[in-house]
């Protein structure tokens, strides 16, 4: 059973009015306030502490021996250890981790509210916020907490509505597993797509992404502005070169074989399309080490007021 984390605060005096039998115990101001100073206020597991450029992380570690890192700007895990140290999860050597500009350059980066090309800057602007903590549980020792993006002047200036996010993550002994829950909190309509962009650690040459065979494909490359309808044939997708390939109407479970010798199954509830990138030569110092699986909702998501969408993810070491 789940226990929402009590809290060990000292009184202080920004401290937020939420009542003890609050849902949420943690109100964001409080614990944003309270990652600031370093003080543990989480739930066992879980915990705060600077990260790359002075950054704000969190630090998810289950009594299995499995850590998890996950940064506060962007809401980007960029670190996900099982039991034997082995991270699945893959930063490119250029991440930035400055606070400016999105740490998209590995881990699971978030594409919202358009996962692009389109109007807006490429995959939106979620993975270029700060996000805040709104809550952390334990449950059966295995750690999670969630975090909170909401509309401000920044996110109406590109998309002009009231929404909010909330993104739970939650470390097992061998898998890792998010769920993104979209609210319209708009009195009008709106409409978006997402991805989780996930790098993965691999060797390219070795990598296979078993699932896909059958799927209705909108081949990016050359152009990804006008992608090329296909419909793909091969039961393990390879890298032999570039790839930028969206596939619609994506199974529950893809299985990615990492070509470092471990089988990852990526498996999901709402995320109904996927994305596969590697970018081959364009990015020479690194491309042979990761692979880009992305759980995707390409096909638009229209939300009414005060409707939620919510899209599950796991990566779980079969
Ligand atoms: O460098 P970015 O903005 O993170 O995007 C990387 C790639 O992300 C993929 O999801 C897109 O399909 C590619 O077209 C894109 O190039």
């Amino acid at each position: 059973m789940a226990a929402s984390c009590a809290s060990t605060l000292p009184s202080l005096s920004f401290v937020s009015s939420s009542s003890s039998n609050s849902p949420r115990r943690f109100r964001r101001s409080r614990v944003v306030a309270m990652a600031s100073v370093g003080q543990k206020v989480y739930a066992p597991g879980v915990a705060v502490s600077e990260g790359n450029g002075g950054l704000p992380k969190i630090d998810l570690k289950s009594p299995h021996g499995s850590e998890a890192e996950i940064y506060l700007f962007g809401a980007c895990v960029t670190s996900f250890k099982v039991p034997n140290g082995k991270n699945l999860l893959f930063v490119r050597p250029d991440a930035v981790f400055n606070g400016q500009k999105p740490i998209s350059s590995g881990g699971i980066p978030h594409c919202f509210p358009q996962f692009g090309p389109g109007p807006m800057q490429q995959h939106g602007f979620a993975r270029n916020v700060n996000w805040s903590i709104a809550d952390s549980e334990v449950t059966e020792g295995d750690p999670a907490v969630t975090l909170e993006l909401k509309d401000d002047s920044y996110s109406r200036s590109m998309w002009d509505f009231s929404f909010q996010a909330l993104y739970k993550v939650s470390l097992h002994s061998t898998s890792l597993s998010t769920t993104l829950k979209i609210t319209n909190m708009d009195d009008k309509p709106f409409s978006f797509n997402s991805a989780l962009h996930t790098y993965f650690r691999a060797s390219i040459a070795g990598v296979s992404v078993k699932g896909l065979k059958g799927c209705k494909t909108l081949n990016k490359d050359p152009d990804p502005k006008n992608p090329l309808e296909g419909k793909e044939e091969r039961e393990g997708v390879t890298f032999p070169g570039f790839v930028d390939c969206i596939y619609l109407g994506a199974p529950s479970q893809l299985i990615l074989d990492n070509g470092l010798g471990d089988k990852i199954a990526i498996s999901n509830s709402s995320w109904s399309d996927a994305v596969l990138w590697n970018p081959h030569q364009q990015m020479e110092a690194c491309y042979k080490d990761f692979v880009c699986v992305e759980n995707a909702k390409i096909e638009t998501v229209q939300l009414e007021p005060k409707q939620s969408w919510v899209a599950e993810q796991k990566i779980e070491l079969v």
